[in-house]
């Protein structure tokens, strides 16, 4: 069991948490194996915004998700360590106080063990107010889940005194590692490469049971990532690979030493200082693991049609994440033009799905009370106009723009 919490900030002021959504390049699903995975963090990121409180409740604001709820008693940290799983912290709180189901049921679920494990005596006594927004949309293969964990941990820690910037090695790990139990409490049994990538930013790479590596000189890879807006659940596709694989072993395993072979071969040429020759490489593989994938059924419909749309933009495409709809990325040529990408997207806004334009390979988990020269409290009244009663419905009701100012100033340069 990891440490207890220790040296709590006794006086604190308001302060966001960030950290990014992620595109799996190569190895989904073959990850669950033991195989190579290669990801990749977005520029869109989840922002978790924590007030203090005077009068011991447990405000968590969830806009995206239509949660605004107080929390009373949280499990105590005893309690927490004492469960076999994560997952069981519903064992711990009232099911009156929870929803049924849903994104809502997850996210409270997520917060109280999390909490529960790192909020300092002093902090449970004062209460909080957490306020979460995200620009990764929710349950689309993304993860948003992670982004919402790795955030949410490193706040956590922070008020419990165990991580600043949330900027060193050390530290890092440490958010990665309570992140990965959030990850078990909403997904059961996650890999772990979701809150790697998420907390360590950059280009991952990954297999099960070690340590993320950090990829060489990680040139940011232009993509269009697709929501095809078909509904996907995580655990039902990793369950269904799982069936086929139970049915027909020797030929299922093959594709997952296929989809690792590429994963491995594709993290030993992210060291290529030549980014065109990077790129030639990644194209042809990135076809190739999304045929793999489609074997294992877990393609779409709706992801056929974006590949066949963004191929006739010479944007070679893959589903990224779990599959079954979700999200696609499509590879920009790095020096492709901005009108084709705009062309690309307006094809794939005609079919119904939803296109960001991004850049792969940004910044990690970020922790700061201040935003250029501003506190953050400063900040985010200026921004919302001024005049505010509460911070938390200040930041709640605030723009996808406003919200992008708040990424680190490396990514807005790349973004922008
Ligand atoms: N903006 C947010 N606010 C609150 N909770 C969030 C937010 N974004 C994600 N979550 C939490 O993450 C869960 C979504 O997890 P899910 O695995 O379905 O999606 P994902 O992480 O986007 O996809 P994948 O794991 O395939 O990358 C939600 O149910 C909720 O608990
Ligand atoms: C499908 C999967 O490989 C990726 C989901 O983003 C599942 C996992 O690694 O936990």
């Amino acid at each position: 069991m990891l440490a207890a919490p220790s040296n709590p900030i006794p006086q604190w002021p308001p302060f966001v948490a960030s950290a990014p959504g992620k595109a799996i390049l190569f190895g989904e699903h073959a990850v669950v194996y033991g195989k190579a995975a290669v990801a990749g963090s977005l520029s869109m990121r989840a922002y978790a915004l924590v007030t203090p409180r005077t009068d011991g409740l447990m405000r968590l604001c969830l806009p995206d998700i239509d949660i605004d709820t107080t929390l009373g008693a949280l499990p105590s940290a005893a309690a927490i360590a004492s469960l076999a799983h994560p997952g069981d912290v519903a064992t711990l709180l009232s099911a009156a106080l929870l929803p049924q189901e849903g994104p809502g049921r997850t996210a409270m679920l997520t917060f109280a063990y999390l909490a529960g494990a790192l909020l300092p005596a002093s902090v449970r006594q004062s209460g909080l107010t957490l306020c979460v927004r995200s620009l990764v949309p929710v349950g689309a293969g993304l993860g948003s889940s992670a982004a919402f964990s790795v955030s949410l941990a490193a706040a956590l820690l922070r008020l419990g005194g165990r991580v600043s910037a949330a900027d060193s090695a050390e530290e890092r790990q440490l958010v990665d590692q309570w992140a990965f139990r959030g990850e078990q409490v909403a997904h059961g049994t996650p890999s772990g490469i979701d809150n790697a990538v998420a907390t360590h930013g950059g280009f991952l790479a990954y297999t099960r049971g070690s340590s993320p590596r950090q990829l060489g000189a990680a040139h940011p890879t232009r993509v269009v990532i697709c929501d095809t807006r078909v509904p996907k659940s995580t655990r039902a596709l990793v369950a269904g690979v799982r069936a086929l694989r139970d049915q027909h072993p020797a030929a299922i395993d093959s594709i997952m030493d296929a989809i690792g072979a590429l994963a491995e071969d594709a993290a030993q040429r992210f060291a290529d200082p030549s980014a065109e020759r990077l790129e030639d490489h990644l194209r042809g593989a990135v076809a190739l693991n999304h045929a793999l994938l489609a074997a294992l059924g877990v393609s779409h419909p709706a992801l056929e049609r974006m590949r066949v749309i963004s191929a006739a933009h010479k944007m070679p495409a893959k589903l990224t994440g779990a599959g079954g709809g979700g999200c696609a990325l499509a590879l920009v040529p790095q020096a492709g033009a901005a009108s084709e990408v705009a062309a690309v997207c307006a094809e794939l806004a005609a079919e119904g799905f939803a296109c960001y334009p991004t850049v792969v390979g940004g910044a990690g988990i970020e922790c700061a009370a201040r935003v250029g020269a501003e506190s953050v409290a400063a900040w985010v009244e200026r921004v919302a106009g001024g005049g505010c009663e509460d911070l938390a419905d200040a930041f709640a009701a605030l723009s996808a723009d406003a919200l992008a100012e708040l990424a680190p100033p490396v990514l807005r340069k790349l973004i922008h």
